[in-house]
């Protein structure tokens, strides 16, 4: 099919404002990629800065109640942001499953698709888009990505998000909250926090965002960012990847790049924004970027664990308890949220907006 139909002329329109998003761009028989998502060449990963001899740590978590598996995880969120978990009980075939309903919606007809366009979506809680603020870039990146705002027992979700895809995903979300939770607890515990409350929930997960990111096959990988460098601004991120690789993690101290390798049945976890700034930059908010396949489509099902939009975000006070001086000033969630995707990715920059 996709030889056959003519590359479309006004790359912009048809990517964003056509709602075709890159899926459509990749489809649509283009042999080179276009000038929209070339990158500058400093701004491209450059080979030569590729760690191989470090690795971020994978934790087994089957006994969560294991004193050593909580500090596992707490020196990992201090030292590297990011660490892969295994046996957490999301089996393969969970895994597969919320895999494959990604690639069911990317598969959908063009058309079919962009009836969940962002602004013209049937849900407020569902919606696809490209890029990541495709009016503020200078550079396109390579992705589309379909976003869900998960409210448990929510009816709006089995009545209006897209069918090929809907079970899957209140189904995965129901499962990994249980890993999120305890996920949260060794991580707070690692801060003196015994216990989290409701109200305690209500900051750290309130408002949990599932999506599905799609890098088609990229005729020029090397010199497009499928995802720029950028830190999460969740409190933490869950992330399932796929056996294509592409995700790469900034050495905390240096300006090389660490691949995170996919690993069978792991979940790849990392600090965001929100959690360093209520550790008081205990745990690291980590950068990272992500890059195309030229071979095959890459699907990851990132779990963007958001505090609510109205909750209140500052340094714990169990972690200031000894007399340490905040590093941040309190911000509301919804308007980091929305700073954050007013501009291009810009690394770690969305942070100087909450340090005091
Ligand atoms: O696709 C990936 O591996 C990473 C995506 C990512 O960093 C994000 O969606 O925030
Ligand atoms: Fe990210």
């Amino acid at each position: 099919m996709s030889s056959q139909m003519a590359p479309p002329v006004d790359i912009f329109d048809f990517v964003v404002n056509k709602g075709n998003g890159v899926k459509g761009l990749a489809d649509s028989g283009i042999q080179s990629l276009p000038d929209h998502y070339i990158l500058p060449p400093e701004e491209r990963l450059d080979p030569t800065k590729i760690v191989t001899e470090d690795s971020i740590p994978i934790i087994d978590v089957s006994d969560w109640n294991d004193p050593k598996v909580t500090e596992s995880i707490c020196k990992a969120a201090c030292k590297w942001g990011f660490f892969q978990i295994v046996n957490h009980g999301l089996t393969l075939e969970d895994l597969d499953k919320i895999k494959d309903a990604g690639h069911r919606f990317f598969g959908l007809p063009n058309q079919e698709r962009a009836k969940y366009w962002k602004g013209k979506s049937p849900a407020n809680t569902v919606s696809l888009s490209t890029s990541f603020s495709p009016h503020a870039e200078a550079v396109l990146e390579w992705k589309d990505f379909l976003s869900f705002r998960y409210v448990s027992g929510d009816p709006e979700a089995s009545a209006l998000w897209p069918p090929v895809c809907k079970f899957q995903v209140l189904e995965y979300m129901e499962k990994a909250k249980i890993v999120i939770k305890r996920l949260l607890e060794a991580l707070l515990k690692g801060l003196n926090v015994k216990e989290i409350d409701q109200a305690r929930e209500y900051v750290l997960m309130g408002s949990p965002i599932i999506n599905f990111n799609y890098y088609p096959r990229c005729p020029s990988p090397e010199l497009a960012a499928g995802v720029g460098p950028h830190s999460d601004i969740s409190t933490i991120t869950v992330l399932l990847q796929d056996d294509n690789g592409g995700l790469y993690v900034r050495e905390t101290e240096g300006d090389c790049w660490i691949h995170v390798p996919p690993v069978n049945g792991a979940l790849v976890v990392n600090i965001g924004d929100i959690l360093q700034i209520l550790s008081n930059d205990r745990y690291k908010s980590i950068e990272h970027r992500a890059v195309a396949n030229g071979n095959k489509n890459r699907i990851s099902v990132p779990i963007f664990v958001n505090p609510a939009p109205d909750a209140v975000i500052g340094p714990l006070p169990e972690v200031l308890e000894d007399g340490e001086k905040p590093i941040y000033r309190e911000i509301v969630f919804s308007d980091y949220f929305k700073y954050f995707f007013s501009k291009g990715h810009e690394g770690k920059k969305t942070m100087d907006c909450a340090r005091i």
